[in-house]
Parts: structure tokens; C-alpha cells; sequence
């Protein structure tokens, strides 16, 4: 069974189609790269899965049953910025994590539930890099850390779906090999299904199973919101093919000089 399905999903803001008619099937233990040019409803796409935003249109499944309305513990997101609280240590912001998905109102554990917790986050803050960091406010963070600490708090209630929304785009080269060599272990250690929105090819191929290009096949100039994206290109990486999904060619690079330059900096 496919974690996710996408059946026939739309979205629309007013008379603007940001997203038409999106088919996917996303199985479990993928890592699906989604790539496509700025504004095309990538991120509004993420947002769906994650629960903050309902399709105007359509259907997403998790696991065979509907999306519950809102976001809930079985889906961990890491955003480019702004993903942790700053007025929590490292520490705090992890176990944050486990205290409000098990007391939702108070946000607090007490006694030996809070000792458990406590001792899972410096787990998890350890297994990120972080063990020496983890009194520190997230202003003291460098970028790495900080993305370090928002992966951390994603993943801390094992979530089946980890949504990273360009999770590693302000990051420089070098720190981005790092937060690579980081995230591919948790993804398979965790047997998660992943979902990354990413505008760096070489990201998307060297750390996908999967990569889908979203993109408008009809644009009308006169009316600029009057169609949406769908899935333009799907590559799955396991046979090496890409599959032009609306049948029309476009002056992407070709999967194999792709995937190589990606495992060569990967
Ligand atoms: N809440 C909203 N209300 C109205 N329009 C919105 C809303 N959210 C997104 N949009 C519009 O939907 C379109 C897609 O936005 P989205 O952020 O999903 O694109 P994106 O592909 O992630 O872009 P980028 O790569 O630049 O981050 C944009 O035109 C945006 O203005």
C-alpha cells in the first residue's frame, strides 16, 4: 500500500489555480525530491500533506484513510527557517516535542514521564550532532545546528511521514554535505516515507528514490492563475529513467549525468 496517495487534488486561492488535478503515489520508505520552478505550489503541496491547508479538490491518503484535518505527530516538517521555538534551549525544543503530543493542553509532562522524555530528546540531540549544544538558545545556533536541532524535533515522535521544506537551502556547500550525510541514516534508520522540496537538482538526485518536477503545462498570459502545476516529470531512480509524464520535452538534464555529478558531491 502507498503511505500517501494523491487522488485528483486541486488547489485554489480565490480565482488562482495554484495546483490542478495532482495524481501521485508515494510508497512507504520513498524519498520523494520535488522540484519545479519558484511559485508553481510546491511548498502549498507540502502544506497539504502536512495538514495546514485542505485541497479545494481531491483526496490525500494516509495509509489508506483520509489526512486528519490537521497536523498531527505521525508528520514531522523542517522548514528552511523558523522551524524551532527561540525561547527554548536545544534541549527544551526537542522535549517540547514529546511533551505536547502527550499532554496537547498543558504542553508539560511531569514525574517519570518527563524523565523519559528528557532522557529520548538528549538521545535524539546527541544522535543530531548536537550533545554539546544542547543548553543553547537557538539565536547561539550556527544554521547547520539549527537545522540539526528542527530535524531533531521532527523526527522526535518517529513520525511515518518527515515533510523538509527546502530544509537546507540557506545553508552553505560544505554544511549542506553535512545535513546530507545526516538526514539519509535518520531516513533509513527511521523507515520513514520523506517528502523534500528542494530547488538544487543535485540535492534532489543524490538524496531521492524519487524526483517529481512540478511545472504548468498551460500558461495563459492574459490570465496567469487560470491553470495549475501537475507532476511534469517523474524519475524514478531505481531503473535510471526519466518518465516525461504529459508526454512533452523539456531541456532537463539527463538522470544519469544528474545522478552521477550528485553522488560524486553527495
Ligand atoms: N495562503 C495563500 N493565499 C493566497 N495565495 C497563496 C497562498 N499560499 C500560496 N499562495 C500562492 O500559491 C502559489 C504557489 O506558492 P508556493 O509557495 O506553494 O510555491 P513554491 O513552488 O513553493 O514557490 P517557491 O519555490 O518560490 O518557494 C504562489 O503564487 C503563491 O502566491
Amino acid at each position: 500500500m502507498s503511505a500517501i496517495s494523491v487522488r485528483d487534488v486541486w488547489m485554489e486561492y480565490g480565482d488562482q489555480i495554484v495546483i490542478e488535478g495532482l495524481n501521485l503515489e508515494i510508497p512507504s520508505g520513498a524519498f520523494l525530491s520535488v522540484v519545479g520552478p519558484s511559485g508553481c505550489g510546491k511548498s502549498t503541496f507540502l502544506r497539504m500533506v502536512l495538514g495546514q491547508e485542505r485541497p479545494t479538490r481531491g483526496q490525500i491518503l494516509l495509509d489508506g484513510e483520509p489526512l486528519p484535518g490537521e497536523p498531527g505527530p505521525d508528520r514531522g516538517v523542517v522548514f528552511q527557517r523558523y522551524s524551532v521555538f527561540p525561547h527554548l534551549t536545544a534541549l527544551e525544543n526537542v522535549l517540547a516535542a514529546f511533551e505536547f503530543s502527550a499532554s496537547p493542553f498543558l504542553g508539560k509532562l511531569f514525574g517519570a514521564r518527563r524523565r523519559a522524555a528528557l532522557e529520548e530528546a538528549r538521545g535524539l540531540i546527541e544522535e543530531v550532532g548536537l550533545g554539546e549544544h544542547g543548553g543553547k538558545y537557538p539565536s547561539l545556533l550556527s544554521g547547520g545546528q539549527m537545522q540539526r536541532l528542527a530535524i531533531a524535533q521532527a523526527i522526535a515522535k518517529r513520525p511515518k511521514v518527515l515533510l523538509l521544506d527546502e530544509p537546507f537551502g540557506a545553508l552553505d556547500p560544505g554544511t549542506r554535505a553535512q545535513m546530507h550525510a545526516l538526514i539519509k541514516p535518520i531516513w533509513k534508520d527511521c523507515g520513514m516515507t520523506v517528502i523534500m522540496v528542494t530547488h538544487d537538482l543535485k540535492e534532489a538526485f543524490g538524496l531521492g528514490t524519487r524526483v517529481v518536477a512540478f511545472d504548468k503545462p498551460r500558461v495563459d498570459p492574459q490570465a496567469p492563475g487560470r491553470y495549475g502545476a501537475k507532476i511534469t516529470y517523474d524519475f524514478d531512480l531505481d531503473p535510471g529513467s526519466a518518465v516525461p509524464v504529459l508526454g512533452f520535452s523539456k531541456p532537463l538534464p539527463p538522470v544519469t549525468e544528474a545522478q552521477e555529478e550528485a553522488r560524486s558531491v553527495a
